[in-house]
């Protein structure tokens, strides 16, 4: 059998996704390319769950093209389920996230999930965190201080850029990428980083660790626990 492409392995883990959607529950709903594909999937589920709370505008406009209910955060509370990506899962599901520049949304809706489920290829799973350039989403006032704070750890930040100029999230502001940080301890990591003045959110994503992840691997999806 050919091994299967990256795309393959997102399509496996969006399905098998579908069995933790708790019918007559709305289901927190991440945001990137593998969510998509488990978007694609719960369409199926449609007529058996009220709808979904969405972490991005971009889930959000997929949700309604295929029919699914989006509803405000505010207006639901706990959430039985969050199923979301990452960028990086180390052995005890911390992750790093914001890739597509949705982490704070995404951490909005997974504080309120009482399990956060992620979906990933096996390429995100990782020993130590921190390979992948940390995204931080920053008020745009607040960039340089925040690099040059980064600089002092010894990580070099850099705004992210969206055809030549700063990348705006859904929320108005500006996302820093850091490299060159070996995220040991992820908890007191983020609980520093999220104090400094400026930072919205930092993608580390240890306080809203996953609970499951559904690994898409060559030999099919690897189910992990957590917690
Ligand atoms: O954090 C995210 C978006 O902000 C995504 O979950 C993360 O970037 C993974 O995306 P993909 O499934 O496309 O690899």
């Amino acid at each position: 059998m050919n091994a299967l492409t990256q795309d393959e392995l997102k399509t496996l883990v969006g399905q098998a996704a579908l069995a933790y959607v708790v019918p007559g529950e709305i289901v927190g709903v991440g945001t990137g390319s593998t969510v998509n594909k488990f978007i694609e999937a719960l369409a199926s589920m449609k007529d058996r769950i009220p709808g979904a709370v969405s972490s991005s505008v971009a889930s959000t406009e997929r949700l309604r093209a295929l029919g699914i209910p989006v509803f405000d955060a505010n207006e639901v509370g706990e959430l039985a389920v969050y199923i979301d990506g990452a960028d990086e899962i180390d052995g005890r599901g911390f992750m790093v996230k914001g890739g597509g520049a949705a982490l704070t949304r995404e951490k909005i809706v997974a504080a309120e999930a009482r399990r956060f489920v992620c979906i990933a290829d096996e390429s995100k799973l990782v020993a130590t965190l921190g390979a992948f350039p940390l995204p931080v989403e920053v008020i745009p006032m607040a960039t340089q201080r925040v690099v040059r704070q980064f600089a002092a750890l010894g990580g070099v930040a850099r705004v992210r850029l969206k055809d030549g100029v700063p990348l705006v999230t859904d929320n108005g502001q500006h996302i820093v990428d850091v490299t060159g940080l070996s995220l040991t301890d992820p908890l007191a990591f983020e609980s520093e980083v999220n104090q400094w003045p400026g930072v919205v959110t930092v993608g580390v994503f240890a306080h809203q660790k996953a609970q499951v992840c559904l690994l898409g691997t060559s030999g099919g999806v690897k189910t992990l626990k957590f917690d």
